[in-house]
């Protein structure tokens, strides 16, 4: 049976002011899976997530989203998707629920449950306390309530754990395992936190100036590098050179 696929990109290609800062890439993100998506800073993850979420517009190249063209399918997409991308904006002076309620009446969507996703996120006793008032963490755990709370099939974070501490992290990687497995959600993320990644994800995407070089299974890379994914990383972007020096010892 063919694999079902989430997002599917061909060829895509963005340029800034006439420089390739993603190029040619292909990328493939099975549906009710976790895709970890790897690369040094400026590599160009961000560019992708926002070409998946309809923020940029592809030079060139196909961007399928649920099986739709995101140049032609953008509001249908939109409302099956969630995403955490960069620094999250809120209204500072409203609480966390009504930054949510605000959130759902602007995407049309009436069968939300604020009260879970608040929860879910371990957000559901900051009551009337405004935004403006939040810790980092906090912020980043609403940022992450926002993203789910119109229970998407897609979910795209872009380094979702920065700030959180180490329960949060914790949470954050339940939620998460949660979600795939409880709520029929796929997860394409970003982090530079491998660990994290290694803990969750099924398939790892590598991108490096711009081109995704690998797409590979977690299991297959654990084969590889018994010692996990922070070894298999550095080799790549070392070039192969580390295995060769391990294999030369
Ligand atoms: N609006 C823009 N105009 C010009 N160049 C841009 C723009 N947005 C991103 N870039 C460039 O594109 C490249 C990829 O940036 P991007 O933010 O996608 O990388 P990243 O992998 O997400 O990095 P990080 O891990 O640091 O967040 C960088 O060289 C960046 O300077």
């Amino acid at each position: 049976m063919s694999k079902a696929y989430v997002v599917k990109i061909e060829n895509l290609t963005k340029t800034f002011a006439g420089k390739e800062v993603i190029k040619q890439c292909h990328m493939h993100v099975e549906t009710g899976s976790i895709y970890g998506f790897l690369g040094a800073n400026g590599a160009g993850k961000t560019t992708v997530f926002k070409m998946l979420s309809g923020l940029l517009i592809p030079t060139m190249g196909k961007t399928e989203v649920l099986g739709m063209d995101i140049l032609t399918h953008r509001d249908t997409i939109l409302a099956e998707i969630g995403t955490l991308i960069e620094t999250p904006l809120f209204y500072e002076h409203l609480s966390a629920t009504e930054n949510l309620e605000i959130h759902l009446a602007y995407m049309g969507v009436n069968n939300g449950n604020v009260d879970a996703a608040l929860s879910k996120v371990g957000l559901n006793n900051t009551g009337d306390h405004p935004v403006s008032k939040f810790s980092l963490g906090m912020k980043q755990r609403l940022a992450i309530a926002r993203a789910i709370v119109h229970q998407p099939k897609l979910l795209i974070l872009d380094e979702p754990i920065n700030g959180l501490d180490p329960m949060g992290i914790r949470e954050m990687r339940r939620l998460f395992l949660d979600l795939v497995k409880n709520h029929r959600m796929t997860i394409l993320i970003s982090s530079h936190i491998l660990s994290e990644i290694e803990h969750i994800a099924d398939t790892i995407g590598v991108i490096v100036n711009g081109h995704i070089i690998e797409e590979v299974s977690l299991p297959s890379i654990k084969k590889q590098f018994p010692d996990g994914l922070e070894d298999y990383f550095f080799d790549l972007m070392s070039g192969g050179k580390m295995n060769a020096s391990f294999n030369e010892t």
